[in-house]
């Protein structure tokens, strides 16, 4: 008897135990569930701003870095942000800039979208180089705001994009948002900015989409994009037809014709495909309809950095203040391509050289996933403006690239096992 009222009691208290328990729990989802509804969380710039962006010693970084040498080996006193810097192009380009005693600030979100250790890599250099890279986004317009308080750019070359053709399938969110959202970000700050910077920017050789006629011109129809990618591209020339039209911005565009080289993106074929060749693992090399061989005008990076220097020395002032325009300002699209196209098969064929492996070659037709058949730049106005005039065969460029892989990569894995991306 005694022990069932033990255990009658002991029930009813473990009852009410549970009881209030459950309360305590229920009550705590609730609050939660209204703090998530009805508090709207501190947006991440402001965070940002409180914990990486303010403060005496972040500005004196951003102004040092910005401020051009008194002896600048091009004359010119430039002050660029360089948008994307710890990306491919974006980190030769200041390099570049910073050696020939340019100012620039550069600016990444250093994103996942490949290995993001190779970018901080790359940020290293660049600091070491007196290269001051913020980690911040483009459509950040509150870093945006306090970045162009501080310093009076003279130019602006905005490299920072969403790039890979493939990709736009898995991703197409990525591409709105850093290819079109990020580029009227910049726009819009260059726009009220006064003076108002000039700006260079990165567009595409996808641009030609699905044109045959070759070499492909500036003055060719862009109306034919195979992939998102191009079509975001594409309309990043006609929003800076835009801004130059109602804002008096200066504004020129510069179409990259598949870029390679030390430091490159693991994400385009040359560098999976050596990356898969020293591993013995099978590549896909995409073939044409009747085996029609598919081909790129591949660039080597330090010819397109020579043409970058060349857009942003020749870009003229903007001509508005105020938001305003006060007169016409220069518009401009530059091809920047090697001009001699050359198989993937061929590209295959000199990793296998470089890299004394064989490859295993996996032939398959050309998925319909926003790849071209070929490429092949015109560029001769590039020349006319500013001499442009590439200089690397694919051969040459492709030993420095794989040399350097070669190094950068074993010394990962030896020193502290960094891991290659795919
Ligand atoms: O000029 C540009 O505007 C673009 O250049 C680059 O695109 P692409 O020219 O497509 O380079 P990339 O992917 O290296 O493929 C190279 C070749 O390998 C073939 N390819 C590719 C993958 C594969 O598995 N097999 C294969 O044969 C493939 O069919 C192609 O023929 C940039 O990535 C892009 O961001 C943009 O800047």
């Amino acid at each position: 008897m005694m022990m069932m009222e033990k255990s009658h009691y002991g029930g009813h208290r473990r009852w009410a135990c549970s009881c209030s328990a459950r309360l305590v729990f229920w009550s705590t989802i609730l609050i939660a569930v209204f703090y998530l509804i009805f508090q709207s969380p501190p947006s991440t710039s402001s965070l940002h701003s409180n914990v990486k962006w303010s403060g005496q010693n972040w500005e004196k970084r951003v102004k040092n870095s910005a401020h051009p040498r008194s002896n600048s080996k091009s004359g010119n006193h430039l002050s660029v942000l360089v948008t994307g810097a710890a990306g491919f192009v974006g980190t030769h380009v200041s390099l570049a800039l910073k050696n020939r005693g340019d100012g620039v600030v550069g600016l990444d979100n250093f994103n996942n979208y490949y290995d993001p250790s190779l970018k901080r890599a790359r940020q290293k250099l660049l600091e070491n180089s007196g290269v001051f890279v913020i980690e911040g986004d483009i459509n950040d317009h509150e870093l945006l705001k306090k970045l162009f308080d501080l310093v009076q750019f003279t130019h602006v070359m905005h490299l920072a994009a969403q790039a890979g053709v493939r990709y736009a399938m898995e991703n197409p969110d990525s591409y709105v948002h850093s290819n079109i959202a990020g580029l009227v970000s910049i726009f819009e700050i260059c726009k009220i900015a006064n003076p108002q910077p000039a700006i260079v920017w990165a567009s595409s050789s996808s641009v030609y989409g699905l044109n045959s006629g070759v070499p492909f011109s500036e003055n060719d129809r862009t109306d034919q994009p195979a992939s998102l990618y191009a079509a975001t591209k594409k309309a990043g020339e006609e929003i800076a037809h835009t801004y130059n039209h109602i804002y008096g911005l200066s504004i020129t565009g510069l179409r990259f014709f598949t870029v390679y080289g030390p430091w490159g993106r693991p994400d385009m074929a040359y560098f999976f495909f050596t990356k898969d060749i020293l591993k013995g693992k099978s590549i896909s090399i995409f073939e044409g309809p009747d085996h029609k061989s598919v081909a790129r005008d591949f660039t080597y990076i330090d010819d397109i950095v020579k043409g970058c220097l060349g857009a942003l020395d020749t870009a003229e002032k903007s001509t508005g203040s105020g938001g305003k325009k006060k007169k016409p300002a220069q518009l401009r699209v530059f091809n920047l391509g090697n001009t001699s196209p050359v198989p993937v098969t061929k590209l295959v064929s000199i990793l296998e050289k470089l890299l004394k492996v064989k490859a295993k070659r996996n032939i398959q037709p050309l998925p319909r996933n926003g790849d071209v058949l070929f490429t092949h730049a015109d560029v001769s106005y590039a020349r006319k403006e500013f001499g442009y005039q590439p200089k690397t065969d694919l051969e040459t460029g492709l030993k420095k690239f794989v040399h350097w892989y070669l190094d950068y990569y074993s010394h990962g894995t030896r020193k502290n096992s960094r891991k290659s991306s795919s």
